[in-house]
């Protein structure tokens, strides 16, 4: 389903690369968990895999084609298999739940077609439905800026679920919540995993909450993958190995 072949990002102006010939292969229906100490690489090998984050050099490969060159419609269509969920959720601020889901942040035409009241019935009701999904259709017409943190990324899932996405990427979905809500945006994850078979890459701060969920574990440590196996593998040395770094040392 997805190969990272090689893929190395350093960012201009920085003078080390933030991830490093990073090797990775993703089959349908993995849930990843993604662990690393802050500034480890996480976010970046994520953004890579849809390209938010041109890779410097590398290749990702998606369902057979290597993305990193893609642009224009090629692109949103690729952006559509895989949808993406971040840690303050993007949404727009000071309009309603179902304006978020109809409309992508980066979308502004589809925001002014609903603006002047032109989204398509159909498209309405399946933006409702995505919010029946995630058990909040009854926010629809609130705010999103009124909402709790667990409330918002559930819109933001939603928004996700319009794009019918064959793959969700995570960038720590869950770091600004509180443990019980925590664990039901987690437990909703995976069971859209389970019930719809969507892959999930999620990067996580909490190496319980990765144990818990994913299927497999990726851990990164400046930039390099320094662990990929099972969450039983994950003995105390490796996660030693994870979070400290050769500088802890110095
Ligand atoms: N846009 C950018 N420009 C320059 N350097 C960047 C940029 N984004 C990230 N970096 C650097 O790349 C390295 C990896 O950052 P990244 O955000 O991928 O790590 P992370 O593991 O996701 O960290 P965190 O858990 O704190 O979000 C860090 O040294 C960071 O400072």
């Amino acid at each position: 389903m997805l190969k990272i072949i090689n893929v190395t990002k350093k960012y201009p102006k920085s003078e080390a690369a933030a991830i490093k010939n990073v090797n990775l292969q993703i089959k349908t229906g993995e849930f990843i968990g993604i662990l690393g100490r802050s500034g480890a690489g996480k976010s970046t090998l994520i953004r890579c895999i849809n390209q938010l984050v041109r890779p410097t050099s590398g290749e990702v490969i998606w369902n057979g084609k290597n993305i990193t060159e893609v642009e224009g419609r090629e692109l949103l269509k690729v952006r559509c298999d895989i949808g993406m969920i971040f840690q303050n959720y993007n949404l727009i601020n000071r309009v309603d739940v179902l304006t978020n889901v109809l409309v992508g942040k980066s979308s502004k035409i589809a925001f002014w077609r609903h603006v002047i009241g032109v989204f398509p019935k159909d498209k309405i009701n399946q933006a409702l439905e995505a919010l029946e999904r995630v058990g909040i259709k009854h926010l629809a017409y609130r705010r999103v800026d009124e909402l709790s943190g667990g409330q918002q990324q559930r819109v933001a899932i939603a928004r996700v679920l319009m794009q019918n996405p064959k793959l969700i990427l995570g960038d720590e979905p869950v770091a600004s919540l509180d443990p019980i809500t925590t664990i039901m945006i987690m437990d909703f994850l995976k069971e859209l995993h389970e019930k719809e078979k969507i892959t999930m890459i999620i990067n996580l701060h909490n190496v319980e909450l990765a144990k818990k969920y994913a299927t497999r574990i990726i851990g990164i440590n400046d930039g390099q993958i320094v662990f990929d196996g099972l969450p039983e593998q994950l003995t105390d040395d490796i996660i030693k190995k994870i979070y400290l770094s050769e500088k802890d040392f110095v």
